[in-house]
Parts: C-alpha cells; structure tokens; sequence
C-alpha cells in the first residue's frame, strides 16, 4: 500500500515498550521516518486494522502502539495470549475501549462491564442462559425448531437463487430472541426485519474503517457528524425494541414462573431493590440484552455465510460432507448434537471454516486491571490489550496451509478429529466468547441440517467466486454472495 496517495495524515507513534517512541508514521511521502516495507505495513495497520507478520519479527510478540494518543498494547501469537489471558487471567481480565461505542454502552452491560458488575452480569447471563436451555425446550431444540423453519422457508424459493445473509442473520437473532423474549419471529415479521436491518448496518459500520479513525481521533470526530450518528441513532432504535418489551414483560411478570432472560432479570432487580449497590437495574438489563444481540447475531450469521461460500468454492469438500451426513444421520432424522462425535470430517469442516474466516481478527480490546508486570514489561492499570487472535488461526507453525481452506488441519492422519490448541476463534481466559457453545451448536446443527435437505448450486463456477470480506476492522463481515438451495429429494 502507497502511504503518498492517502490524502490524511495521520501521526502514529510505535514504540518498543522499553524505549521510547521508535517510528513516527506519517502518511505523506517524505515524511514517514521509516523504511518502506514499514510504511506498508503501518499503512495495512491504518486501513485494514491487521498487523502484518514484519512488525512481529521487529518488534517480538508483545509491542505497543498509539491510537492517537492512546498507547495500546498488542499480543502476537497463542503463546504470549495464553500467557497473558489465562496464566494471568485475572490481571488481563478487564474490558478495553472501543472508542466509538464507549458512549453508549458506558461500561454496562455484559461485554463492556468490568469488575463487580462484570462478574455479577457474567454469572447471571451464563447460569439464566443455562436454564432456559435446559427447561422444558432445551437450546438444542430451539436451535432444531428454528432449523425446520429455515428449510420450509429454503423449500419456498424453489431453487432460486437468493442471498442467504437476511435468513441466517434472521435464524441466528432468533435464537437470542427465544432466550431473551422468550418468542420467535416469522421471517417477515417487520420487527424482524427491522431489528436485522439495524444489527446488520451497526455490524458493518463497527468493521468499518471509520470505526479504526474513531479510535485513532475520538476526540476531534466525535464534534462532527459523521456514521457515528447514524450509529447512535440505529443503536437507540434497538435499545427502544428492547425496552418495549421489557415493558411487556414487566406487566406480565409471574415470580413464580420465570419464562425467559428478561423475566428472570426483572425478577433479581425485585428482590435487590432496596440495594443501592445493586447491578440488577434497568440499564444494565437493557445493555445486557442489547450486547447478546450484538455478539450473537452477525457471528454466528457471518460465519455460516462464510461457510457456505467456502464449500461453493471447494465442491470436493461439500460432496464428503453430505457423504458422511448421509452415512450417520440418514435422510429421515434430524441432525442433533449427538451425531457431531461420529462425524468427523464435518467437525473438522465447521473448524476450518472459523479458522479461515478469521471473524474477529484482533479480537475484543482487554485491558488489565492492575498494575501488570508481563514478560518483563511494565503495564500500567487500564491500558487498553489487543490479543491478535488472527496471528494464532493463521499461525504457519501449528497450520500447514495457514492461507487455504484446508479441513485437513483439523483431522489426524487416521481422519480423527483433532483440535490444535491454537484453535482460538472464541478467545481464552476470564473474557472467553460466553456464546461459545450456542454458536457451536447453532454452527453445527445449521449447516448439517441445511446439507441434508438441500444440494448448493453458485452462478459462478468455483474459481470465480470471491472470498474477499466487506470490511477489514474489528470483524470481517462476508462479501454478499448469492446461492441456490436445491431439494436432494
Ligand atoms: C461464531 C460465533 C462467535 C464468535 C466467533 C465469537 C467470538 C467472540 C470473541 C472473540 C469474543 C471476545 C472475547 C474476549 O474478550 O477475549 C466474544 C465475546 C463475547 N461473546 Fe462471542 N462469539 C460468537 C458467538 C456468540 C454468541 C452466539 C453469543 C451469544 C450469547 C456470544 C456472546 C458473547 C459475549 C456476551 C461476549 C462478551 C464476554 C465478556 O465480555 O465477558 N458470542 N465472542
């Protein structure tokens, strides 16, 4: 990348973290006071917010760099994360900023909570999660239900080719809608497609490189309008969706019988009224809800777009695994999570596919909560951490084609499954992705059951179809596609 063609100037300051400010990067020719190679790679930095492999072997795995005038430190590779977010778990286990959503969320809500209220939402949203899976119709039903729903739907289109991001973005926010509301939308539902609409233009606004420039100039931007009022004004649309059912909840409430997420928050905010110290209040429940929305529509949605785009491309691997559906579950059962033990060869095809797809590439800012002393470094409380999850999925050491779409990384010599621990598209430590096993079991029973009933077509020949993301920056939306659902019977 040409830093002289860019009209801005941004200053980025780089800096070893035992010495001082090494590389002043400036984006006009003449005046970037590094080697070439290192403008570019500081040019990907700027734009693409991935960190190429050159400033690793410079600067070692652990280096600093400002965002503005930010200092952030950055993990490369699985050794220093696991160093740092489970050996220390605890010291790394604070939220970091990011910069362009800091003034909504405030530090409430599950994924921007730290300390006492972290601990508290955490707890709560994992064990009410919990529960509503294992009441009377477990997730593992409700992700089945939904699955049936999708195929009649995929029936309707009689083969046409459609883009399927709107109906996996609309399965995969069901499901959150089940566990929170405690009710499903029909696909054409205005609520539904209202709410899909905002998740998804909030989704690619934060991937957006505007989002990168947020955090690089928050404090000039933020004076400007710009997408991060249209932003504001979609998040508070969701919030206001949120609350009207919130709303309905409360006048419905039974404290015996909790039926859902929000009844079951409604209720400890009862019961700790009169506790001034309380993290059971509205706003937390609000924000709580609205962070499950977030991380758990456009993952799970993204990463089946991706999936399937990948197995457009790669026809061998899509015919072995609508082999091997076919060989243990048959045409007449549906899939279930049990099956996913005796079916190795899809496992290893789902992993590939978070590998490769490489969603979150820089992972979710942390930061540490204490004054930290990490493999000699000293870093100081609350500043920001970025573990480059990217730099462990597509690690040439641990993955022999780390830049092909290989299921074969993920299978043993004798076609066992096998799971490299670098395979860490969810994080690690106190922080790890709380959807973790929603979205494997959203992943699995999805795909299984789409390739069951159906056979893919692409109007382009596999070649041709482009893997390229939309965006490059905190997440790496797919590129729109279009595809074919073929009954196989
Ligand atoms: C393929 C799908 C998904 C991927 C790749 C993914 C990935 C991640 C990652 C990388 C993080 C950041 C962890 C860290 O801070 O180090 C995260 C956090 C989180 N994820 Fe997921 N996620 C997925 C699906 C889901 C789903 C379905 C939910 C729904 C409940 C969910 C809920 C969360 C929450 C609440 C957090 C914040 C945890 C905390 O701050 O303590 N995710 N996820």
């Amino acid at each position: 990348m040409n830093l002289s063609r860019r009209k801005w100037s941004p200053v980025l300051f780089l800096r070893h973290l035992r010495t001082m400010p090494s590389v002043i990067l400036k984006s006009k020719a003449g005046r970037a006071q590094v080697k070439s190679t290192e403008a570019d790679a500081w040019g990907q930095v700027i734009y693409t917010w991935t960190l190429p492999p050159q400033l690793r072997e410079k600067y070692g795995d652990v280096f600093t760099i400002y965002l503005g005038s930010r200092p952030t430190v950055i993990l490369w590779g699985y050794e220093a994360m696991k160093e740092a977010l489970v050996d220390q778990a605890e010291a790394f286990s604070g939220r970091g900023h990011i910069a362009i959503i800091d003034p909504v969320f405030q530090g409430t809500g599950v994924v921007f909570a730290n300390g006492k209220s972290w601990k508290v939402l955490w707890r709560f949203s994992v064990t009410t999660m919990k529960d509503f899976g294992m009441g009377k119709r477990s997730i593992e039903e409700r992700i089945k239900e939904e699955a049936q729903c999708l195929v009649e739907e995929l029936q309707k289109s009689q083969g046409a080719y459609l883009d399927p991001h709107f109906l996996f973005n609309a399965i995969t926010a069901n499901i959150i809608c089940s566990i929170v509301f405690g009710e499903r939308f029909n696909y054409q539902d205005p609520r539904l497609l209202q709410l899909l609409h905002l998740l998804n233009e909030i989704f690619i606004i934060l991937c957006s490189f505007y989002t990168q420039m947020f955090e690089i100039f928050p404090g000039i931007l933020k004076h400007f309008p710009g997408a991060h009022t249209h932003l504001y004004s979609m998040i508070e649309e969701v919030k206001d969706f949120i609350t009207e059912n919130m709303e309905r909840h409360q006048k419905m409430l039974d404290p015996s019988g909790p039926k859902d997420f929000i009844d079951s928050f409604l209720l400890h905010m009862d019961k700790e009224r009169l506790d001034p110290e309380s993290e059971f209040h509205q706003k937390n429940l609000v924000h709580t809800v609205l962070s499950l929305f977030f991380a758990g529509t456009e993952t799970s949605s993204s990463t089946l777009c991706f999936g399937f785009l990948f197995l457009l491309k790669n026809p061998g691997v899509l015919e072995k695994v609508q082999a091997e559906i076919d060989r243990v579950i048959g045409a007449h059962r549906l899939p279930t999570l049990e099956d996913r033990a005796k079916m190795p060869y899809t496992d290893a095809v789902i992993h590939e596919i978070q590998r490769f797809s490489d969603l979150v590439p820089v992972g979710v800012p942390h930061s540490v909560i204490k004054d930290t002393h990490f493999r000699g470094y000293y870093l100081p409380k609350g500043i920001t951490v970025y573990p480059v999850l990217s730099s462990a999925l597509q690690d040439p050491r641990h993955f022999e084609k780390p830049n092909t779409f290989y299921p074969g990384h993920f299978l043993d010599a004798q076609g066992n499954f096998r799971k490299p621990e670098v395979f860490i598209p969810f994080s690690m430590g106190k922080r790890l992705c709380l959807g973790e096993s929603l979205a494997r079991s959203e992943l699995f029973l999805f795909l299984t059951t789409l390739l069951q009933n159906f056979s893919l077509g692409s109007p382009k020949a596999p070649e041709d179809i482009d893997l390229m993301p939309r965006k490059n920056g905190l997440g790496r939306p797919p590129p729109l596609f279009q595809v074919r659902f073929l009954p196989r019977r």
